[in-house]
């Protein structure tokens, strides 16, 4: 009700929005509609007048009023039908008010004409009101036009009649009442049409701006939902994949490989002595070398590939599809490539490697996490063999088997200069065994 009493507040007498710029914009909207109304109502004008021609002839015949008639009944079809021909053209000539209300003065005028030409006959009173229904209903106009137009038709008939068809006064009093009824009706229906049109108007724009704001909303919440995602999923300082949707992935991975029966490697990377890198450079130095690892990582890898930050300075690979062969030949590039790094913000005493622990899943594993776990142990036979290079888990042993000789771990790389000499190369730590992980992992 209240939305109601707002929208009718926004239109002047004239049934016009007082905003201009929101009226021109109903204007513009139908221009189209206009000039076929606009066409039509001459197109009838145009046959009416001509079928008042042969009206005209059997009254007067052929003669010389007949004929004036004539002319000025053709000057009207002309200049309406060229009329339509510019309003087919151009549309927007239908919302012109020169062209259009100079062709309805030249009508009226005519029409008018008719009168002194035709005396005594009764239906003028009839054609007037026809006429002034006409211009209030089917020619699109604007109110004011509309009243001006009117107003010269009813003043015209006054004089047309007060000169030429003198009526009885009851007659002329009864043909002015019924035209000034006929211009209050004509007035009060086009108003209300004007205003449901633009009543109807302000609506569907209100909807279509809540719907832009819905949209916009639902846009919002999407892309920050996608945000929220690609946070969950995503760690911060590295951009890659976190521990919990390298899982994710690489348990997507390990379904697919059972599926096809096609081989999944793992590998476990690990930054040597980071911890002596913190030290001497600072956290924050530490944390640009772990993005620079990371880009290594994602430089050797294919797009197929699942990489992800598996925690501190320790990431983690699925590669599908690679046996440990091909596994071993991309963990020897990404440790080549991390050693060949220049970082001169390292200086030359913190040189920086990787150790890479390698395993494959093994038939019947269901789960991803027995393979990590052998590539984790490989990883620490590496480290523990003086790290900078690349460990190859052997296969698992069946669980009464005998324990694991350090000899079955088959290593590729090199003896990592300034390693820590205090770890034994050949040890074999109890977290080595199968079934032992190393304390706290995995
Ligand atoms: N800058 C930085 N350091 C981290 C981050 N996460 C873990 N670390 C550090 O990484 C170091 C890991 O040290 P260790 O586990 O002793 O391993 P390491 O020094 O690399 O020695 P090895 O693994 O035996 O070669 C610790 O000093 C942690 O504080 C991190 O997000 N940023």
């Amino acid at each position: 009700m209240k939305a109601d009493s707002r929208r009718l507040e926004g239109l002047n007498w004239q049934a016009e929005f007082h905003d201009p710029a929101m009226e021109a914009l109903f204007r513009r909207t139908l221009v189209a509609y206009h000039a076929c109304q606009l066409r039509l109502a001459l197109a009838v004008i145009s046959g009416l007048f001509l079928a008042f021609a042969l009206a005209d002839y059997s009254v007067l015949g052929p003669g010389q009023t007949f004929q004036a008639l004539l002319v000025m009944r053709l000057l009207v079809i002309l200049v309406s039908l060229l009329l339509a021909l510019a309003a087919w053209r151009r549309p927007v000539v239908a919302q012109a008010p020169l062209p259009v209300n100079l062709a309805c003065l030249l009508g009226l005028s005519v029409l008018l004409l008719t009168i002194p030409l035709r005396p005594g006959e009764g239906i003028h009173v009839a054609s007037v009101v026809t006429a002034s229904m006409a211009l209030y209903l089917f020619i699109p106009n604007r109110i004011r036009w509309m009243l001006a137009t009117n107003t010269y038709l009813l003043l015209g008939f006054l004089v047309a009649i007060t000169l030429w068809a003198p009526l009885p006064p009851g007659l002329v009093l009864t043909s002015l009442l019924l035209l000034a009824f006929v211009n209050l009706l004509g007035w009060a229906t086009i108003s209300r049409i004007k205003r449901l049109k633009r009543e109807q108007f302000a609506m569907l724009l209100e909807e279509r701006s809540a719907n832009r704001r819905l949209k916009d909303e639902i846009l919002e919440r999407e892309t920050l939902e996608a945000q929220l995602r690609h946070m969950a999923c995503t760690d911060d300082l590295t951009g890659i994949a976190n521990r919990r949707h390298f899982f994710e992935l690489a348990e997507q991975e390990l379904r697919r490989a059972r599926r096809d029966g096609t081989p999944l490697a793992v590998c476990m990377v690990d930054i040597d002595l980071f911890k002596r890198l913190n030290d001497h450079h600072g956290h924050a130095l530490g944390d640009r070398v772990l993005a620079i690892v990371a880009g290594c990582c994602q430089s050797v890898l294919r797009d197929s590939d699942v990489l992800g930050r598996y925690g501190g300075e320790e990431f983690v690979i699925a590669l599908p599809l690679a046996d440990l062969d091909m596994a071993t030949t991309i963990a020897e590039r990404l440790r080549e490539k991390v050693s060949s790094l220049k970082l001169p913000m390292l200086g030359d005493e913190t040189p920086l490697t990787v150790t890479v622990g390698i395993s494959r899943v093994e038939e019947g594993e269901s789960r991803i996490d027995p393979a990590l776990l052998r590539a984790d142990q490989a990883l620490y036979a590496g480290k523990a063999q003086g790290r900078n290079r690349v460990v190859v888990a052997p296969r698992p042993v069946p669980e009464c088997g005998d324990p694991l000789e350090p000899s079955a771990w088959r290593t590729d790389g090199l003896a990592m200069p300034g390693a820590d000499a205090a770890i034994d190369a050949t040890a074999s730590p109890a977290w080595l065994r199968p079934g032992g992980p190393p304390p706290g992992r995995l």
